[in-house]
């Protein structure tokens, strides 16, 4: 610290000085969001950063949706999509400003009185392993028998049943359901022998030192949009968008405009056994390096479909420069969405188990 200085009559940070500008917003916040913990922990870390960029104070607000309550299995009931209706709602109707949801769980339809005002950063796209003693899938897989892995997922399940047979191996899927407690609580109790559950689900909880596996981009592409959030308000409220804006990542956000343009061209259910992932990386031979924000020239589209349990599947990636805008991004997915199209990939769709 220097020495005290007289008190300047100016505000003392940029926060202070835009909550003067407008003085009328000064109300709090409200962000709806879900109660499981999840959704709270996603939910508090976007106030956090709402409160610091808007010298506002942000309230979160518990919305219940049927998804919360309801024990029937998530492909009877809608999907994803039930979780992120009610909320939706609620800021449609006003009850609240805003709301955050996982953008893997948000449909791909975008209603004209909302919009996504930020897309913030991009958490580990990958799906994990929990297992029990530790062990990796391989691992698993020579223990012979058929290893029990729960996935509620069709995606998942596709991808793992195809990933076990590359490796000489099989596995039996079991579907489950629940909070990250729950399916865990199964490997624990002996009743499963792996569950597969999101990286960016367990980090946001702050137990991805639980994963006893990183799941190979290679082996299980991650649902569209999966490990991104979406900070949405209503369009009406144009000054809120604005200041959300500066939540917003735009490498994240063409990526998951690419993967979710994918998902809504291939016209694929929220159930449907479909991955996606578009990443940013220097121009060269596929996996040359990463590509930072600043030497990024390229954008590679990865997609797949499959069969539930494995036995067909179709996998493509489309390549171009990285994307201007997000319109430029929807390019990218129309493209690699017409050659899976090409390749039988709604033949698949259509036999998947309802
Ligand atoms: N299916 C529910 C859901 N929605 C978002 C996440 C995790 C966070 C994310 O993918 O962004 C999860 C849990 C999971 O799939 O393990």
């Amino acid at each position: 610290m220097t020495a005290a200085k007289p008190t300047p009559a100016t505000p003392a940070s940029a926060a202070q000085a835009r909550a003067q500008e407008a003085p009328r917003f000064r109300r709090p916040l409200r962000l709806g969001t879900r109660r499981s913990k999840l959704a709270l922990a996603q939910s508090e870390r976007v106030a956090e950063s709402v409160r610091r960029l808007t010298g506002r104070s942000v309230e979160l607000v518990e919305i219940t949706t049927y998804g919360d309550v309801s024990r029937q299995h998530l492909s009877e009931i809608g999907g994803q999509g039930v979780f992120v209706a009610a909320l939706r709602e609620a800021v449609g109707l006003g009850e609240v400003d805003l709301a955050v949801h996982s953008m893997k769980d948000l449909p791909t339809a975008q209603p004209d009185e909302l919009v996504i005002a930020a897309v913030p950063p991009r958490e580990d796209p990958r799906d994990v392993l929990v297992a029990r003693d530790g062990r990796s899938f391989e691992q698993l897989l020579a223990a012979g028998g058929r290893p029990r892995v729960g996935t509620g997922s069709a995606r998942r399940a596709c991808q793992l049943h195809a990933w076990a047979r590359s490796l000489g191996g099989a596995i039996e899927t079991v579907p489950v359901r629940g909070n990250v407690d729950t399916r865990i609580g199964y490997v624990h109790e002996g009743r499963l022998d792996a569950v597969a559950l999101a990286a960016a689900g367990l980090s946001r909880l702050g137990r991805l030192g639980e994963a006893t596996e990183l799941i190979p981009l290679d082996a299980v592409l991650p649902a569209p949009g999966q490990g991104a959030l979406a900070v949405e308000c209503a369009s009406s409220s144009a000054h809120l968008a604005a200041q959300l804006a500066q939540l917003d990542d735009p490498q994240t956000r063409v990526a998951v405009t690419a993967e979710r343009t994918l998902l809504a061209a291939l016209e694929a259910g929220c159930s449907a056994p479909v991955g996606a992932f578009a990443d940013l990386h220097a121009e060269g031979p596929s996996g040359a390096d990463e590509g930072t924000a600043s030497t990024a020239t390229e954008m590679r589209l990865r997609g797949v479909v499959g069969t539930p349990d494995g036995t067909a599947l179709v996998q493509l990636s489309a390549t171009g420069p990285v994307p201007a805008s997000p319109d430029d991004a929807v390019a990218l997915g129309s493209e690699l969405a017409e050659e899976l199209l090409a390749k039988g990939a709604a033949g698949l769709m259509g036999e998947r188990a309802l």
